[in-house]
């Protein structure tokens, strides 16, 4: 991002990331709890203190890759959880209609990633340098967040995943390597992940035509 702090913590239309996150998530009454992976140095920003004082949101602490924040994060979720949801700070576009269609999917079928059909033809390289070969577009699916599942299931996944020395970079991934299914929710293409900085100007697009206007 070539920023002077961590991508969560800039701002769109005048609101960090993780602020518009946590306004989204915390206006869903069926969420009981938000487990914020968030690190000690960052918990005093001003803008975190109100979200800090409400009783759902927890607190845990990051690991070196996603992958071992995620496993802290789920040592937060209680015994009495029946879906857990991973998301992305970095998505803060996603939608309550795109959320609650993935909770429904993952209610159905114990596991659930919001998706969208693939856009560009993808081709594969082994080298970095020559195409070795170009994948079929109509198989292809962009996974986001929110991905949600049964924690046993994660427990589980990450426990193999460990065993093996499988690192991954989204979460059911761990369930598809345990060979469990795990249905595709059509999302939205305007969840994007905030990778670069074109991004942000894209976000703050989105945003105004929804009307925000922070
Ligand atoms: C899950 C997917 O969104 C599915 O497309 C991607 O695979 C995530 O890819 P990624 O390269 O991990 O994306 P990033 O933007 O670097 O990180 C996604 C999110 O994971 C969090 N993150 C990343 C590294 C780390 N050690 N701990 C974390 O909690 C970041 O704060 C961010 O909000």
């Amino acid at each position: 991002m070539k920023a002077d702090r961590p991508k969560q913590f800039l701002e769109l239309l005048g609101k960090p990331v993780l602020q518009w996150d946590l306004e989204l998530l915390l206006s869903m009454e069926r969420l009981e709890r938000i487990v914020l992976v968030i690190a000690d140095e960052y918990r005093d920003l001003p803008f975190l203190q109100p979200f800090l004082s409400d009783p759902r949101l927890a607190l845990a602490l990051p690991g070196a890759e996603r992958q071992n924040s995620v496993e802290n994060g789920l040592a937060a979720v209680g015994d009495a959880c029946t879906l857990v949801a991973i998301h992305d700070a970095a998505r803060p576009l996603v939608t309550i209609d795109a959320i609650e269609r993935c909770f429904a999917d993952a209610a159905q079928h114990g596991a659930a990633v919001l998706a969208v059909p693939c856009k560009p033809t993808i081709k594969e390289s082994a080298d970095g340098e020559f195409v070795s070969r170009t994948l079929d577009r109509s198989k292809l699916w962009d996974v986001q967040t929110p991905q949600i599942l049964r924690p046993q299931m994660l427990r589980d996944g990450f426990a193999n995943a460990n065993a093996n020395q499988l690192a991954v970079t989204d979460d059911v991934s761990v369930v598809e390597l345990m060979g469990e299914p795990v249905k595709l929710t059509v999302g939205e293409y305007t969840n994007l992940k905030l990778t670069t900085p074109e991004d942000m100007i894209i976000a703050e697009t989105i945003l105004r035509d929804r009307g925000e206007t922070h």
